[in-house]
């Protein structure tokens, strides 16, 4: 993004609340309702900033109702999508069930995937090729964990996993492609990368992104950061030229909280 100080952006900001396993179907409703009429009331406009919800699959249709009923401008999405379009894979979700349900993206290789699935590079590139199978636009999560961090070698692991990650795509799917960059360390701790560690990495992937797909496919992409993100330190990470949005965990389960990170602009200070 570029400087939000005289209201124009490089790209539309996207504010996107990944619910995990929270939320059953009952609850979900009510919380994307809670978040809807206080974004209305507040007059959000949707064109300043994108919403978009990644309830878990049971909450689907149920969040497909309310947005279509309600006429919510709310996007929504999976928090996963499966290599395969259909067949005898048991558990798994094809894209074309989650395009079927309304849903305008798919999370994909977030760290909880990557860690506790043990999901490879491999299967995450298959996963993303698969949401662009059915026009469900993948959000690639990238990023690394304390270790790397600490020793140093995280912008190299990062741009790895991003360069597996879009294999074969075209200019075209890389600049709808939504590339989350998310410290390990700094998810559901508390612990936040500053502003100047967001602007760091997602400056690494752009210029990465240029250099695999052009310079403007990568003016295009839209990147986010995510981890330990409130309302009070929203603002000074998208102040940062080339952090397009945020990925938010635990504060988008409160439907106040959620929404006073998407009214970011309002708490921006004129240079
Ligand atoms: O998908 C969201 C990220 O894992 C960040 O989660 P968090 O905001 O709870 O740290």
């Amino acid at each position: 993004m570029t400087t939000s100080t005289n209201g124009t952006f490089d790209r539309t900001p996207f504010i996107a609340g990944n619910w995990k396993m929270n939320m059953d179907h009952v609850q979900g409703i009510t919380l994307l309702q809670k978040l809807a009429w206080t974004l209305s009331d507040a007059k959000h406009d949707y064109s300043r900033a994108e919403v978009a919800v990644f309830p878990p699959f049971t909450d689907l249709r149920g969040v497909q109702t309310l947005v279509q009923g309600d006429e919510l401008e709310v996007v929504y999405g999976g928090q996963d999508v499966s290599p395969f379009d259909s067949g005898a894979y048991t558990g798994d979700i094809s894209g074309q069930f989650l395009a079927k349900l309304g849903c305008s993206y798919v999370l994909v290789g977030h760290s909880e995937r990557r860690t506790i699935h043990n999901e490879s590079d491999d299967v995450l590139n298959a996963k993303v090729k698969a949401g662009f199978r059915h026009g469900v636009t993948p959000v690639l999560c990238v990023g690394e964990g304390l270790e790397i961090r600490q020793a140093g070698t995280h912008v190299d692991h990062t741009l790895a996993q991003l360069r597996a990650g879009v294999e074969g795509l075209s200019p075209e799917q890389a600049t709808e492609l939504v590339v989350a960059y998310e410290p390990v360390w700094a998810i559901g701790t508390g612990e936040v990368a500053g502003p100047e560690d967001a602007q760091e990495m997602c400056a690494a992937i752009r210029s990465e992104l240029a250099t695999l797909f052009g310079a403007d496919t990568a003016a295009a992409t839209r990147l986010l950061y995510g981890g330990s993100v409130k309302a009070n330190n929203a603002a000074s990470i998208l102040k940062e030229r080339d952090v397009d949005g945020l990925l938010v965990g635990g504060a988008s389960l409160d439907a106040a909280e959620f929404a006073n990170i998407v009214r970011f602009e309002s708490h921006l200070v004129t240079d």
